[in-house]
């Protein structure tokens, strides 16, 4: 069921200078900020040969960043992203097995423009967990 590690996502309470830190002081390829109010944030990714980092930034009163933020001001790791190649079928065996999906349960769009859904962190041992449907 589970492809790649898609990405890491680290919560950042100022987008700009983790992105400057990320650029001056690891030499790293950072995307331009992309807004999605629908998840309450604001993302970048940095491109790894393996994989990607997103670093995300509250957007928003009802962003779960700022929730997030809220606990950890620093910032910190927030999911992983794992691709499957279907997300409508690993969904149902989640729910089979009585973990919860997040939101109406529904997946949205993501940052790539492709279906996501997450995982409560409390059905996946403490870790928020998102799943990305990727082609097979
Ligand atoms: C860029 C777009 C997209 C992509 O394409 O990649 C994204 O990644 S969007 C990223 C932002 N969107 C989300 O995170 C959506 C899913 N998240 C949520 O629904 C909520 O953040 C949450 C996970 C339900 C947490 O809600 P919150 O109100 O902040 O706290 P709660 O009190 O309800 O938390 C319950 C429980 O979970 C623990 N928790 C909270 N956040 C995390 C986390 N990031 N990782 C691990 N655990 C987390 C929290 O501490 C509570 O634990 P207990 O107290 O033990 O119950
Ligand atoms: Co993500």
């Amino acid at each position: 069921m589970l492809g790649r590690l898609n990405h890491v996502a680290l919560a950042v309470p100022d987008l700009a200078a983790a992105i400057r830190s990320y650029e001056k002081t690891l030499g790293a390829t950072v995307s331009v900020p992309l807004m999605l109010p629908e998840h309450g944030v604001t993302v970048v990714f940095v491109e790894l040969p393996n994989t990607k980092i997103e670093l995300l930034e509250a957007l928003g009163p009802a962003s779960p960043i700022a929730a997030f933020l809220a606990k950890s001001p620093k910032g910190g790791m927030h999911h992983i992203c794992y691709e499957v190649t279907d997300l409508p079928a690993a969904t149902a065996r989640l729910v089979e097995s009585g973990a919860r999906i997040l939101g109406d349960g529904t997946p949205k769009i993501g940052a790539h423009g492709r279906p996501v859904i997450f995982i409560h962190p409390g059905d996946m041992f403490g870790t928020l967990i998102e799943l990305e449907e990727v082609s097979p």
